[in-house]
């Protein structure tokens, strides 16, 4: 067996199982959310429209050239247009994780958050896995204006909120794309927790010594 086509054996259990581990923890609920990786050839590999992350067949993903061009599978996520312009801004993201996970979606909402950079570093972890977080206005679920707006960030940001929707995260592997993104819900709710309690953040000077390290 090729070498492409044992990475591609790896990959498509290892999206089946992140997705599973996601939507059983209440993190990805019905068919909401998409993952992908890309593979050594520039190729990508992504969930199907409608499917439920957390019954994923690796036999049933979809495969897709980076420009959007079905190699086999199923119909691809309606948000393949999101991630391929992502790929095609990040020459070091390896993976992208989309979700609908609830605190996230309801930070999207809020009115009066600073639209470059929704959460305060409220923890270490949230600013070395995330660091900034812009809001991109709303549109539809897979609207291709949706991704010309995000395609125009992605150059300076890996992760971004989107409108009413949920985040979007980029990462090296899809390990990295996951636990940013875990990061970004559980910073989420705490947010929403403290909301009213006048947390004490980190300061920037704590925030420059992590973004330097
Ligand atoms: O999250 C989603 C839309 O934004 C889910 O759409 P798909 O089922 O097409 O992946
Ligand atoms: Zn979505």
């Amino acid at each position: 067996m090729t070498a492409i086509l044992t990475q591609q054996m790896h990959v498509r259990d290892e999206i089946c199982n992140v997705g599973k581990s996601l939507f059983d923890r209440g993190l990805a609920p019905g068919s909401s959310g998409n993952l992908s990786v890309r593979l050594d050839d520039g190729t990508l590999l992504v969930t199907p429209t409608n499917s439920c992350l957390g019954e994923l067949d690796p036999e049933q993903l979809t495969h897709i050239t980076a420009e959007g061009v079905v190699l086999s599978g199923p119909v691809p996520t309606k948000e393949a247009g999101l991630h391929q312009c992502i790929y095609c801004q990040r020459e070091s993201a390896g993976a992208i994780v989309h979700l609908h996970s609830t605190h996230s979606v309801a930070v999207s909402i809020l009115p009066d958050l600073p639209p470059e950079d929704l959460l305060p570093p409220l923890t270490a972890y949230y600013v070395m896995r995330v660091g900034k977080l812009p809001l991109v206005p709303y549109y539809p679920p897979g609207d291709p204006a949706l991704f010309a707006v995000v395609e125009a960030k992605a150059k300076s940001y890996h992760a971004m909120l989107l409108s009413n929707h949920g985040p979007v995260v980029a990462g090296k592997s899809l390990k990295d794309a996951q636990y940013a993104t875990e990061e970004l819900e559980e910073t989420a709710k705490l947010y929403l927790l403290l909301s009213d309690r006048n947390p004490r953040v980190l300061t920037p000077g704590q925030v420059d010594h992590l973004r330097n390290r």
